[in-house]
C-alpha cells in the first residue's frame, strides 16, 4: 500500500491545530502535511512534530503577503497564491522565502506554491511566461535549501478562476521552466473533477518521476476515500504497481469524526 500522511488542515479539525499532531500519531500516522503553519512560530510546530515522532512531508507557501496577522484574512478574501499574478512578483518571492524559513526548521522537503486567481478580463494563457519565470526563481532558491517546489492543478468548482487546473498544463509549466526540483502535486480529487480517467493519468504521469506528492479524497464530497465515485483500492494498487514511492496525503474533510472515519485505512499504514 502507499504511505499515507494526515492532512492536519482538513483532518482532526475538532481539535486546535497544535493538538492535531498528537491525534494523528495516536492513529498511527508517521507523517503529516498541512496548508499553512504561519499562525505559529516554526519552533512551536517543530516541537509538535518531534514530540509525536512525525515527519512533515508538505506544506504551502503563503497564499498572499507574509504579514502573519493578515494571512488568514487574505485567504478568506480569496488570496490563492501569486505565482501567475502580474505585479505580485515581490510578494511571491517574499512568500517563498518565508516558506523556506519554515521548511528548514520543520525539516520539510516539499513546498506547494499556489499560482493565483486569474484576474477578470485576463486570458490564462497570457500569464504562463510570468508563472514560469517565478517558478524557475522559486525552484532555484529551494534547491539551495534542498527542497522541491510543487504546483497543483485544482478544480474550478472549489476555486473559481484558479490559474492551474489540468495535469497537462502543470507538466507544460515544468517543461518550460526546466528546473529539476520543480514538481507536480497530483491531487486525485481535483483530477477526477476536472479530467476524470484518473488511473490513466497515473499511468501517464507517475513514471515521469515529476509527481512528488499525491493527495486523495472521495469525489464529489471531499470526504473519506471510501465514499464517492472513485475506486480507491484500485487506484492504490495502481500507484503501487507504478512504483510510486512518495507520500499520499489524506486531504479530506472527515464526514463524521477523523479517527472514526479511518476504517478505509485499517491495516494500510506503513
Ligand atoms: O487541494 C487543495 O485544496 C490543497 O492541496 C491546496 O493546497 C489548496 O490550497
Ligand atoms: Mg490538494
Amino acid at each position: 500500500m502507499p504511505q499515507f500522511a494526515a492532512n492536519l488542515s482538513l483532518m482532526y479539525t475538532e481539535l486546535p491545530f497544535l493538538d492535531r499532531f498528537a491525534a494523528a500519531a495516536r492513529d498511527r500516522f508517521t507523517a503529516v502535511e498541512f496548508l499553512f503553519p504561519y499562525a505559529f512560530e516554526p519552533a512551536e510546530v517543530a516541537a509538535r512534530l518531534t514530540d509525536n515522532g512525525l515527519q512533515l512531508v508538505l506544506f504551502n507557501a503563503p497564499p498572499g503577503g507574509t504579514d502573519r496577522s493578515r494571512m488568514a484574512a487574505a485567504w478568506d478574501q480569496n488570496a490563492r497564491g501569486t505565482a501567475a499574478l502580474p505585479g505580485h512578483e515581490a510578494e511571491f518571492r517574499a512568500g517563498v522565502q518565508e516558506a523556506l524559513r519554515y521548511a528548514e526548521v520543520l525539516g520539510c522537503p516539499r513546498i506547494h506554491v499556489l499560482s493565483g486567481i486569474v484576474p477578470p478580463g485576463v486570458e490564462r494563457e497570457s500569464l504562463k511566461d510570468l508563472c514560469v519565470g517565478n517558478l524557475r526563481w522559486a525552484a532555484a532558491e529551494a534547491a539551495r535549501a534542498g527542497c522541491d517546489i510543487l504546483i497543483e492543478p485544482v478544480n474550478l468548482r472549489d476555486m473559481p478562476r484558479y490559474f492551474l487546473n489540468r495535469q497537462d498544463h502543470a507538466h507544460e509549466l515544468l517543461d518550460a521552466a526546466q528546473a529539476p526540483n520543480l514538481k507536480v502535486l497530483m491531487d486525485l480529487y481535483h483530477c477526477q473533477i476536472v479530467e476524470g480517467d484518473v488511473a490513466t493519468k497515473l499511468h501517464q504521469y507517475l513514471p515521469t518521476g515529476r509527481v512528488a506528492h499525491v493527495q486523495i479524497a472521495g469525489v464529489p464530497g471531499r470526504h473519506e476515500p471510501d465514499r464517492g465515485e472513485l475506486n480507491y483500492p484500485f487506484l492504490f494498487d495502481t500507484i503501487d504497481a507504478l512504483g510510486y514511492g512518495g507520500w499520499v496525503g489524506c486531504e479530506y474533510r472527515p464526514a463524521a469524526g477523523t479517527s472514526q472515519g479511518l476504517g478505509w485505512m485499517t491495516g494500510k499504514i506503513r
